[in-house]
């Protein structure tokens, strides 16, 4: 029996009574990885003899020095950066880029202890919803292997889902950790913009990117984000906020709790099951307490629209840098510098990621400025003014994750407008800069469906406290696929 689908406190426990050795429980993520990933396809790279020596020495360290993430493994999305350790972005641009410093979280993992056992597959450079996108390979839904996991943190999702790791680090610019913890079942939080540090993020849209945690339990993932948070020198976005106790704020009830359900959310397009699954969840809430109202986010319809300009546009400006001479792919044999970047953009960037380039450079152009890229900014500002209009009266909005459960692999994605439609239950929390977390609430034809729970700015102990007393009163969570684990 493995120890990866055990919480963090039940760890804890073990190695404190010395049942388990930190070393035993990094061997144990390592066995899981061998025996699932072949079928999952979670990793990008694992890094088996980094994580063991790390693991040796840290069963040196007195139990006083430990903390409640100390020893547990944890899985690294592949574009956050790891000294010594190939960070790729899933593409063939970063396919050898070795880094030489970390980023901050990655930092700040190791302090709390943590293993680091690899790299976690992705859409290229977190472009997508499937990891369909990844120019490595396919990551697959351990619920049904016919299945994507979503994305664009679908390995970091998937792999907590199968039981690889019980903890990952995904990074969400339109819903790239809650969407993927929808389709896979396991609990994934975007933090409030500037919450988490974005230094050592290979940056994609700079004013929407966090970096958020993916984990069974909400309880776990309260832990991985008290690790993670505070302000940082190296990132100026990151908020001066004192970072509060997350796990703290998961006591109490949530007895009159005000919650409002955008019509919106469980209107067109949103499949029969998720909308019953989002019902059935609301009607949990209100026997804790809770009360709901239907109310209007009137600028969502133009949610996605408004994030795939400005997104693409602060591509368009990030990944200028791969010039194939100061990083990345290097195309043999070119003659001048002209050919050098031609050759080093078209060869090293996937299909969507050109294609999204040239949309942004297209949005920022000087005969197109003021119409798309200036109006994009123009409407994102009423859609937050729509969220803090509601928080006025209201403490949290819940909603569908996804509109739909896990999509066929080679299916929906053939059609990437229809994967931007869909992204409209995540994008606007995005542009607001808003906190929103998806927990597991329901399971339709052996698929998981999510509940998104969007908080007030900074408001994530009251995210956590509703989302833990939803999960407290559910057992979705303690579900697992049978699928990806052989006949264990
Ligand atoms: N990156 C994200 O957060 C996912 C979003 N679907 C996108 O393709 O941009």
């Amino acid at each position: 029996m493995t120890l990866m689908k055990k919480s963090a406190a039940e760890l804890q426990q073990l190695l404190h009574n010395r049942e388990v050795s930190v070393k035993e429980l990094t061997e144990d993520s390592l066995q899981q990885i061998a025996k699932l990933d072949g079928k999952v396809q979670a990793f990008l790279a694992v890094t088996e003899k980094e994580a063991l020596s790390q693991a040796e020495s840290l069963d040196n360290e007195p139990m006083e020095n430990r903390g409640p993430l100390f020893g547990l493994p944890i899985g690294i999305k592949d574009n956050i950066i790891t000294k010594g350790i190939t960070t790729t972005c899933a593409s063939k641009m970063l396919e050898n880029f070795v880094p030489v410093y970390d980023a901050t979280v990655t930092n700040k993992v190791k302090q709390a202890g943590m293993v680091s056992v690899g790299k976690l597959n992705m859409d290229e450079f977190a472009m997508g919803s499937t990891t369909e996108r990844s120019a490595f390979k396919t990551t697959h839904n351990p619920w049904n292997l016919d299945r994507v996991p979503g994305g664009s943190s679908g390995g970091s999702a998937a792999a907590v889902a199968a039981g690889e790791v019980p903890f990952a680090l995904g990074t969400d610019t339109g819903g790239s950790v809650r969407q993927p913890a929808a389709f896979c079942g396991v609990v994934g939080m975007k933090p409030t913009y500037g919450r988490v540090s974005r230094y050592g993020l290979v940056a994609f849209a700079s004013s929407l990117d966090q970096i958020g945690p993916i984990t069974r339990t909400v309880e776990d993932n309260a832990l991985l984000l008290n690790a993670i948070a505070g302000v940082d020198q190296w990132d100026s976005s990151s908020s001066p906020k004192q970072v509060p106790d997350f796990r703290a704020a998961l006591t109490g009830d949530i007895k009159g709790l005000r919650i409002a359900v955008p019509k919106e959310y469980l209107g067109e397009g949103i499949a029969d099951d998720v909308k019953e699954s989002v019902l059935e969840a609301l009607k949990v809430l209100e026997s804790l307490g809770a009360t709901w109202e239907e109310v209007t986010l009137p600028h969502s319809k133009y949610a996605s629209p408004v994030y795939y300009t400005i997104a693409t546009s602060e591509a368009s400006s990030n990944l200028a840098r791969f010039d194939g001479i100061r990083y990345g792919y290097h195309p043999e044999g070119a003659k001048n510098l002209e050919e050098i970047y031609l050759r080093s953009r078209s060869e090293g960037f996937g299909t969507e990621v050109k294609k999204r380039i040239l949309y942004g450079t297209y949005a920022l152009s000087a005969d197109h400025h003021e119409d798309l890229y200036v109006k994009a900014m123009k409407v994102r500002t009423l859609i937050a003014q729509d969220f803090a209009n509601l928080f006025e009266k209201y403490d949290v909005v819940i909603g569908p994750t996804s509109a739909t459960t896990a999509y066929e692999i080679g299916g929906v994605a053939q059609n990437q407008l229809t994967l931007y439609a869909n992204d409209v239950l995540t994008v606007s929390v995005n542009l607001a800069g808003v906190p929103a977390i998806s927990v597991p609430c329901g399971i339709s034809n052996g698929l998981p469906v999510g509940l998104q729970i969007i908080g007030n700015h900074f408001d994530e102990p009251l995210v956590y406290k509703v989302a833990h007393a939803y999960e407290q009163a559910t057992d979705f969570h303690k579900q697992s696929p049978s699928q990806g684990e052989g006949n264990e």
